[in-house]
């Protein structure tokens, strides 16, 4: 039977982040893909030009229909700009707990842009973390969620505890942030006990807009194919290893992923993610 994902996002024009990178992972994973549009980004390779919401009754049309109409077996959200799409986005989703949801928790961009009103993550915090299956932040969306400092691999743990506290039933704090080490260390955490450590090699390149999306979209595919959370997140992982290893050169700034990266490598290598403290 065929599995299928909804992503509500925001659109990027140039592709390579938003419900497009969502859309294509869907797709490359053997998903099939649904999506809600919360926003119109003018968005290329050089960064965010324009920005303009979606009506919040449109959104929540959206939903509707596709929910009522599709068998949906995991939902991912991306950027969602404002309080008043979270609260509806929450509302909509109230009667469908039972399907894992994944939190993206986008803020701001890559190139500084901001993709979430200052003022709406209160709302992200009271209605979609306790909600949430797993949500995905970066490191700077982790500071802002808990208003702890991350320096440290100590730090990740520390913050990925509170943001449990705060009610996901699980957290995986991407570490592409941390340009200290020579390497990608992601941090799984759940509240049933579960911890580990991804840690892939650091790639040197500027080919890297869309990875937050990419790999949060990688691990609803795998949900909504019924794996574990901890079988789709070490897939989200290889996932995101390999596109950005097979970076595609567009554009004059900070190009995209390659989606396509991770089918066409994966019989024969997989993105040497190595789990380290897995308990
Ligand atoms: N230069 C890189 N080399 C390898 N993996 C990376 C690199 N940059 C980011 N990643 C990985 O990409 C994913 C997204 O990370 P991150 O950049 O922290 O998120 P975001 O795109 O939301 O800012 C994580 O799995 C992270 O480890
Ligand atoms: C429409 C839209 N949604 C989300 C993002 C952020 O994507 P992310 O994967 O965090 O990558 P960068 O933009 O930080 O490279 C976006 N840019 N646009």
């Amino acid at each position: 039977m065929t599995s299928v994902a909804l992503t509500i996002a925001g659109s990027d024009s140039g592709g390579g982040a938003g419900i497009q990178a969502d859309l294509k992972t869907f797709q490359e994973l053997g998903v099939f893909g649904t999506s809600v549009l919360t926003a119109i980004t003018a968005q290329n390779t050089l960064g965010v030009h324009a920005v303009q919401s979606v009506d919040v009754a449109m959104v929540t049309a959206q939903i509707q229909a596709v929910l009522n109409d599709f068998p949906v077996k995991a939902i991912k959200t991306g950027m969602l700009f404002s309080s008043e799409i979270i609260e509806a986005v929450a509302n909509e989703l109230k009667a469908y707990s039972a399907i894992p949801l994944v939190i993206d928790p986008v803020m701001i961009a890559k190139g500084g842009a901001s993709l979430l009103q200052n003022e709406a993550v209160i709302a992200l915090r009271s209605h979609l973390l306790p909600v949430a299956t797993l949500i995905t932040p970066n490191i700077p969306e982790a500071e802002v969620l808990t208003g702890q400092r991350i320096l440290t691999e100590r730090d990740m743990k520390l913050t990925a505890n509170r943001l449990l506290s705060m009610g996901a039933s699980a957290v995986l704090l991407k570490g592409g942030h941390r340009e200290d080490v020579p390497y990608a260390e992601d941090l799984f955490m759940s509240t049933s006990g579960e911890h580990f450590l991804m840690r892939s090699k650091r790639i040197a390149t500027q080919h890297t807009h869309g990875t937050g999306c990419t790999f949060a979209a990688a691990a609803t595919a795998e949900l909504a194919k019924g794996r574990s959370l901890e079988e789709s997140v070490v897939t989200a992982k290889n996932f995101i290893q390999l596109a950005i290893e097979d970076g595609i050169e567009l554009g004059n700034g900070q190009g995209p992923t390659n989606h396509a990266a991770f089918r066409k490598r994966n019989q024969l290598k997989t993105g040497e993610v190595k789990l380290i403290e897995r308990r």
